[in-house]
């Protein structure tokens, strides 16, 4: 048995139904989101792409209760999200800002679960193996200034887990670091993802990686928002950077995908326009 073992969480069904977001402020209303409907079971691994501005980040924050939908519904677990719910999750591109530099690795790791009241030495368990399970045991002791970002990352990434998430929300977090970090990283989700059997929904702008990590893809219309297609991956569940990537399979995944954000961002709303448009 690892020490990560000690790692675990109840996976939990997110469902998005009707939802609708227009941004009111001072200017013209923006409407973001025009009507999202999908369910994603608890532990699926899914990935979100589309064109910038196609309400990616407006989704993810809606689906974490920070942000409330001007329509429709999103649930966790049966409950209405009307607010952060407690069994979720959320690592920002703009991991850096997200750190507390003042406050060593380990602090960063553990303040969270001081929030949720675990006890301490259960906090000290779980701040020890998320960040074995990164490969940041060395760095504990170290200020987040002191490390690379995607050692950074990683802190964000082990803070997450040891909060041991139902469901696990990525916003483009990876998009700042160099590319072989960026592979490690995606490793490193997919194998936590697998030893905890969580949910996960990424968001991306790489589409080889949405095709690399996930089980299915959601590819987003532009604005404002619909589903343009929900399209399975079937890669199995072993993946590996050379061996999955040079697949015939994830080449026919990765052209579709391709195919339908260029189509999105042509203005294509439905699948049906996107054959035509071809
Ligand atoms: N607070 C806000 N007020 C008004 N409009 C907003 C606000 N936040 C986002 N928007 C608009 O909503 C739309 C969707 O933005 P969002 O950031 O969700 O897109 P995205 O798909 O994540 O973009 P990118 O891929 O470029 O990160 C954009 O047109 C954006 O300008």
């Amino acid at each position: 048995m690892t020490r990560t073992d000690s790692l675990h969480a109840e996976a939990a069904t997110l469902e998005v139904a009707g939802l609708r977001k227009v941004y009111t402020g001072r200017g013209e209303p923006v409407e973001a989101i025009a009507q999202l409907d999908f369910t994603v079971p608890a532990g699926q691994f899914v990935c979100v792409v589309g064109p910038s501005g196609a309400g990616k980040t407006t989704l993810l924050r809606t689906l974490a209760g920070l942000l409330s939908a001007t329509e429709g519904t999103v649930s966790l677990g049966g409950t209405a999200v009307v607010g952060p719910p407690p069994g979720l999750a959320v690592v920002l591109q703009e991991y850096g800002r997200s750190l507390f530099p003042w406050k060593s690795v380990a602090d960063n790791v553990e303040l969270p679960l001081k929030e949720k009241r675990v006890p301490k030495a259960r906090r000290q368990e779980l701040v020890r193996d998320s960040l074995e399970a990164v490969g940041l045991t060395e760095a504990a002791a170290q200020y987040p200034w002191q490390l690379s970002g995607g050692m950074q990352q990683r802190v964000a990434i082990a803070r997450a887990i040891a909060y041991e998430p139902q469901v696990l929300l990525m916003d483009e977090p990876f998009a700042a670091v160099d590319a072989q970090t960026r592979f490690d990283l995606e490793d490193l989700v997919r194998s936590l993802w697998k030893r905890l059997g969580i949910t996960v929904v990424f968001v991306t702008h790489d589409i080889d990686e949405s095709v690399y990590l996930a089980e299915r893809v959601l590819v987003l219309s532009g604005r404002p928002t619909v589903l343009l297609e929900d399209v399975a991956i079937d890669l199995g569940d072993e993946r590996d950077q050379l061996e999955t990537r040079s697949h015939p399979e994830f080449a026919r995944l990765r052209t579709h995908v391709y195919e339908l954000v260029q189509a999105a961002k042509r203005g294509v709303r439905s699948v049906a326009e996107a054959e035509l448009s071809h």
